[in-house]
């Protein structure tokens, strides 16, 4: 199901939390929707879902609009951090909405994933933890094949074996139904792999749309004789540098072309990449602006400070 968000404005009262946000979305991937606290996510994804009315501009999901139109939103499904299930009674009250409001609702599944995730389905949901009413979202999430499926921080409270239970629960569904997934995370690190592409957003503005790929190519780690680290990043962007012994590591954003790199492995240095979160602070640090620029100090200062 594809996504077309054009001059997207969502205001609260005199807090305009989406400003003039265009960006498009194919659909048929898996998307990381990444923000800092307070960025806009959940209003975001609230509006594609109809759950909140746009203020301006036009948000189209499948090609129609979303708020108020029944035919849409029963092919869209939004879970949100404590899931959606919070006050039904028993785990299976919850399967029982579900399975009338979805209409790819696979009952099966939806059994298999509560003994994955360790949920009986005549536990009650108020008595139930934070991590264990997060997985019975997950699993309402993913047994609904919703056309177009998000998870707004759906794993909070989870431990690590039943997020990484829901990565691979996740990637494997998504492969043999394929549907348009948005998830939304602060672990970026944990996520990264699972997104084909990336949506950035800052203080309600866009940051970046691209494929992980892309973004993951901007970014390249330096390592080697910390003198010869120096001299090769010396006028380029340097996210960040550190240094152990005679040996130095910095973090560089922006393309090397073949001749820097060159230059790099003759002067004995490593180039290696660099984790998508690094990116994401770089790109989200600062004034919130849409370019993803370094403030001209930052680039001229001396990236490896107290280390030397
Ligand atoms: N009901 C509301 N009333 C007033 N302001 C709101 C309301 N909901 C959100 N906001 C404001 O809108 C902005 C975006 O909030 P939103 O919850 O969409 O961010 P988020 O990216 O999901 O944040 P987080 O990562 O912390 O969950 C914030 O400035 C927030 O204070």
């Amino acid at each position: 199901m594809n996504i077309e968000v054009s001059g997207l404005r969502v205001n609260y009262g005199d807090v305009r939390a989406i400003d003039d946000m265009t960006f498009s979305l194919d659909g048929g991937k898996i998307y990381g929707l990444l923000g800092r606290n307070g960025s806009g996510k959940t209003t975001l994804m609230s509006v594609l879902a109809g759950f909140r009315r746009e203020s301006g501009g036009t948000v189209r999901v499948g090609g129609h609009p979303v708020f108020e139109n029944a035919a849409i939103t029963r092919e869209i499904c939004l879970i949100r951090d404590a899931g959606e299930t919070i006050d039904i009674d028993k785990v299976e009250d919850a399967l029982y909405f579900a399975e009338w409001l979805r209409p790819h609702w696979d009952a099966a599944y939806a059994g298999e994933l509560l003994d994955r995730f360790g949920l009986r389905r005549n536990m009650k949901v108020k008595e139930m933890s934070k991590g264990q009413r997060s997985a019975l979202g997950v699993v309402v999430g993913l047994a609904g094949r919703s056309q177009l499926t998000m998870f707004d921080e759906s794993y909070l409270g989870m431990d690590a074996p039943s997020r990484y239970a829901f990565y691979d629960a996740l990637l494997a569904d998504f492969m043999e139904h394929p549907r348009t997934i948005i998830l939304s995370t602060h672990l970026i690190e944990e996520y990264s792999s699972l997104f084909e592409e990336v949506v950035i957003i800052d203080r309600g503005r866009l940051v970046l749309h691209e494929e992980s790929q892309t973004l993951l190519s901007r970014g390249t780690s330096v390592t080697g004789p910390a003198g010869q680290v120096e001299a090769f990043t010396a006028g380029l962007t340097v996210l960040g540098a550190k240094r152990l012994g005679p040996t130095a590591s910095a973090m560089v954003y922006g393309d090397l072309d073949e001749a820097q790199r060159r230059k790099a492995r003759e002067a004995g240095l490593e180039l290696g990449p660099i984790a998508m979160q690094d990116l994401f602070v770089h790109l989200t640090e600062g004034s919130g602006d849409a370019a993803p620029a370094v403030p001209a100090a930052d680039a001229s200062a001396n990236p490896f400070g107290d280390a030397r």
